[in-house]
């Protein structure tokens, strides 16, 4: 099968610094990718190059069989490419219905088919009961939920989701992952920037890591994770490997 997302050669640079080093990764449709590596490899970095939030200075990013390189991050999410941050930042005035309703979707150009949607993608996430509460009044994890709401309302093929339950509490955690996991059984492709281990051994089917901007080894994460040249990028940052890798 033809992969959904597919990076060749991806280079950034900022100044003399190569934060992406010619990352090329292949990512099948239907498919949750973990990218794991030490601080400072390069992972989210490699996020804002395939969105669009940064112009590569080499390589390319295919997306559904179309060369995304250089559209700008609204045209790429709107072609089924979407993201989510490590900080979240919803429009804290509005309610969170409001929040999806401002959200430019392709498809829903009728308002009540936009609400409709927005009605069954807060039941989705269980936060149907918050829908007319200001996003500012929700927990960390909430907007967390929020800000996967808001995405889906673009309707994505492909999730990139950057570290998606930091900072929340174990039982929002477990809802988070949950209805992660429901959506890839619907057939939605993710890849994951996470530091959480146990999160990765958990849910992607396979784990490209990055050290110093480039991709050294690939594979299932027990595959990873007893390769010693793994075990040594996380040994140069890290100060207790076991507690890190396991
Ligand atoms: N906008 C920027 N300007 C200058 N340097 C940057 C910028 N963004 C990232 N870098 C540098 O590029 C390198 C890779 O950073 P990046 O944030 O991509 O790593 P990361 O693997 O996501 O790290 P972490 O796990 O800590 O989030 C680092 O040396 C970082 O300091």
């Amino acid at each position: 099968m033809a992969p959904l997302l597919e990076t060749d050669g991806l280079r950034k640079t900022f100044g003399a610094l190569v934060a992406n080093d010619g990352i090329s990764l292949s990512v099948k449709d239907g498919e949750v990718r973990g990218i794991i590596g030490p601080n400072g490899s390069g992972k989210s970095t490699f996020f804002n190059t395939v969105t669009g939030f940064y112009q590569p200075d080499g390589g390319t990013v295919t997306f559904d069989g179309e060369d995304v390189t250089r559209l700008a991050s609204h045209e790429i999410a709107r072609k089924g490419l979407a993201r989510t941050f490590q900080i979240v930042s919803p429009f804290e005035s509005l309610t969170v219905r409001e929040n999806l309703l401002a959200v430019h979707s392709k498809g829903l150009r009728v308002r009540s088919e936009k609400r409709e949607r927005a009605g069954e993608i807060l039941e989705f996430l269980d936060i149907a009961h918050l829908a007319d509460d200001e996003a500012s009044e929700m927990s960390g994890g909430q907007q967390k939920l929020l800000e996967l709401a808001r995405l889906l309302m673009l309707d994505p093929k492909c999730i990139l989701l950057d570290e998606p339950t930091a900072g929340v509490n174990p039982a929002l955690q477990k809802r988070i992952l949950d209805r992660l996991l429901a959506m890839n059984d619907r057939g939605t492709t993710f890849v994951i920037v996470e530091h959480d281990m146990d999160l990765i051994r958990e849910f992607a089917d396979t784990v490209s890591v990055f050290d110093q901007g480039r991709i050294i080894a690939e594979g299932t994460f027990d595959e990873v994770t007893a390769e010693s040249r793994v075990r040594d990028a996380y040994l140069g940052a890290e100060s207790d490997i076991e507690e890190v890798l396991g």
